[in-house]
């Protein structure tokens, strides 16, 4: 059979989601939503490796669409140690350490498990990009003021990425002749400086930064110790206070900026200056991000699910405009990212990067 598809596995908390790609044409797509019934009976992120990849072979067989037809696999890559960005080929070395969850678990720690497993057994490759470990950090930039604590990047990167290179290729100029501030505004928030095409700071979207809908971001520090402390809560509850039950969801009790929009239309006064304080951090992030470029921004671009909210992205753009053009890109789409990454290489722009080539192991 002739290989010509590409598929791409992108597994989340609650849903996996799949696509099949001919060179860049989509040709099918599907979110495999999971019960919470159905991930709970498992300990970790990692044993639930073949409950997805049957449910990912099941729905191929039901599309008709053979696995002899794929050229290559792609999954979203996971908390890995800190990496620079782009391709990267599925190696023994990575698998070890998606298993092991070097940073921490993440439902994307399974993207590269599950596109290994289904590559191995066609005798193709299997890649993922941009993970969320990418870390091209300038060395200031990792100096947090404590010595027993550094700054992280860990941040929306696949898409961040790709909404640049979008935007280059609109202007008709290289990712590399460009200084850009990207916000990722989703779930969790990440803005970024993209120097040259190379991230060089961002707040760690799981705990720094602006709020977002479920998380809060920067914290007053002594506050924070005082709670932490005061005998109330477990750590597990702070952390969830932190990423799950913060931002909208502390305050308002949904994440959803939808909701909150109709609640500020039918005149809630608290939604409206929660939503506004929101917008307010995001657009002071992205100023602060504009001295990281010393002013030279060339473009500030808007992207993840909250840009589709015309409210917040006048209030960012309202404060912001003065630093540079704004381009929105609402959403986003991962799925096209994964198989755009894959093509790069397969179309011969890009070398696939080697994990144990790029990152520090000392272990
Ligand atoms: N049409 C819309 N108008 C306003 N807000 C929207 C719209 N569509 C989605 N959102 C909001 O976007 C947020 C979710 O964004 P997104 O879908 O990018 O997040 P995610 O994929 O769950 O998480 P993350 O981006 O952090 O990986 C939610 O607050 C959601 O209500
Ligand atoms: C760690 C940042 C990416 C995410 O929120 O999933």
């Amino acid at each position: 059979m002739d290989r010509k598809n590409i598929l791409v596995i992108n597994p989340g908390s609650t849903s996996t989601k799949v696509a099949v790609f001919n060179n860049k044409e989509k040709v099918i797509l599907n979110s495999i939503d999971h019960k919470p019934d159905d991930l709970e009976k498992f300990n970790s992120i990692v044993d639930q490796y073949e409950y997805r990849l049957n449910l990912i072979l099941n729905w191929l067989k039901e599309e008709g669409i053979e696995t002899s037809s794929l050229r290559a696999v792609v999954g979203r890559g996971g908390l890995l140690r800190p990496m620079p960005g782009g391709t990267y080929l599925v190696t023994e070395k990575m698998i070890e350490d998606l298993r092991k969850g070097v940073q921490g678990e993440h439902a994307s720690n399974l993207g590269g498990i599950l596109a290994k497993g289904i590559a191995d057994k066609e005798g193709i490759k299997a890649y993922i990009v941009d993970p969320v470990a990418v870390d091209e950090f300038d060395e200031v930039a990792r100096i947090s003021g404590m010595p027993e604590i550094k700054r992280k990047s860990l941040l929306h990167a696949l898409n961040i990425k790709a909404v640049s290179h979008r935007l280059a290729d609109e202007l008709n100029k290289e990712l590399k002749e460009l200084n850009l501030i990207v916000a990722h505004l989703g779930g969790g928030i990440s803005v970024a400086p993209v120097k040259k095409g190379r991230i060089v700071d961002v707040n760690n979207a799981n705990e720094m930064g602006p709020f977002s809908p479920e998380r809060t971001g920067s914290l007053p520090v002594g506050d924070l110790a005082k709670m932490c402390f005061s005998g109330k809560y477990t750590y597990k509850e702070i952390k969830t206070k932190i990423k799950g039950k913060g931002g909208l969801v502390g305050y308002l009790g949904t994440n959803d900026a939808r909701e909150v929009t109709k609640m500020i239309e039918n005149g809630d006064k608290k939604a409206k200056l929660i939503f506004e304080a929101m917008g307010y951090q995001i657009a002071k992030e992205i100023a602060a991000m504009a001295t990281v470029l010393n002013g030279d921004v060339n473009h500030i671009i808007l992207t993840g699910g909250l840009s589709y909210s015309k409210l917040l992205t006048e209030y960012i753009k309202d404060m912001v405009e003065f630093i540079a053009q704004i381009t929105i890109y609402p959403g986003g789409d991962e799925q096209e990212a994964l198989n755009n990454g894959v093509l790069r290489v397969l179309e011969g722009k890009e070398e696939a990067k080697i994990y144990e080539n790029e990152v520090k192991i000392d272990d």
